[in-house]
């Protein structure tokens, strides 16, 4: 008697070898899939054009409802509580249920994006505090579990609010739903800043980036630059695309050289293999032990 029976092309296979046979074709053509993925082109990376509804729509509210109001609040809201305290890798194991709204390119768990980042940084021979930058830069995701109001106000690019929104941002139409684009001050070059007031100024919208910039400010050894990595790393508009050089000042010109030094992992390293977190976690629980407390207050 067969063991397996399965239905391929209006033809049931009822042999045992061919059953055997047809999931090893499917086998290999997924094999075939993922290798094409790993040589995808650089160009067709962030390809919003092409993106599905889900990251367009996602878009339309951000940019609707990151108001300068809404900035003011939710940095208050940040310095009023702690909201838990765990471990690095617990924070990572923790976030891996979210999946990213906003991103186009990957549907892989969190922990998998973070495990690439890394590798692809530690493949490449840079310091330790580079990988281990690429391990956490995204845990401020966790966020969304902190009582958010959705995932507009953790993930996706960041740009500047108080001031004209750039049309170097993805999607600039939509920001004509923001009752911020008519305000009469917001809605100038400089807005509530002056010229070259440095980044460290100005406010960007709300996110990961900016939380996980807090948190660990003041609970890590990493080096000014791993912090402008994790702070500016969704800051696209800036770091690929030139804008807001008006508000730049001398500090942040090697905060721009470190934060295109970091983007290529984080972005091409979402079409490589998958990573083995119970492999890789003893090499990087040795990292994260030399950068970061047992427990961090999140
Ligand atoms: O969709 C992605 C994702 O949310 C990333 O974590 C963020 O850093 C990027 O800027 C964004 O484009
Ligand atoms: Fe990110
Ligand atoms: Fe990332």
């Amino acid at each position: 008697m067969p063991i397996a029976v399965v239905y391929n092309a209006g033809r049931v296979l009822d042999e045992t070898s061919d059953a055997i046979d047809y999931v090893n074709v499917l086998k290999g053509k997924w094999n075939e899939e993922s290798r094409f993925d790993q040589e995808k082109d650089k160009t067709q990376f962030r390809d919003y054009d092409a993106a599905c509804d889900r990251v367009k729509n996602f878009y339309k509210e951000q940019h609707e409802k990151q108001t300068v109001e809404f900035n003011i609040k939710a940095r208050v809201e940040f310095n009023s509580k702690k909201r838990a305290r765990m471990g690095v890798w617990e924070a990572m194991e923790m976030l891996n249920t979210l999946v990213d709204e906003s991103d186009p390119d990957t549907n892989l768990s969190q922990i998998e994006h973070l495990l690439q980042t890394a590798e692809a940084i530690r493949r490449d021979g840079k310091p330790e505090w580079m990988q281990v930058t690429g391990l956490v830069h995204d845990l401020g995701k966790l966020l969304s579990m902190f009582g958010s109001q959705g995932q507009w106000d953790v993930v996706g690019d960041t740009f500047v609010v108080g001031c004209k929104f750039s049309e170097k941002i993805i999607y600039p139409h939509t920001f004509e739903g923001n009752p911020d684009s008519q305000d009469v001050v917001y809605s100038t070059r400089y807005g509530i800043y002056e010229p070259h007031c440095g980044l460290d100024n100005v406010m960007l919208s709300w996110g990961h980036d900016e939380y996980l910039y807090h948190v660990l400010k003041d609970q890590s050894t990493l080096p000014e630059e791993a912090l402008a990595m994790i702070r500016y790393h969704s800051f696209y508009p800036w770091h690929r695309e030139g804008a807001y050089t008006h508000l730049m000042n001398e500090k942040d010109q090697k905060s721009l050289e470190a934060v295109q030094a970091f983007n290529p992992y984080d972005l091409y390293s979402k079409s490589d293999g998958s990573c083995d977190p119970v492999k890789l976690r003893p090499y990087y629980e040795g990292l994260i032990a030399k950068f970061f407390p047992t427990v961090l207050d999140w």
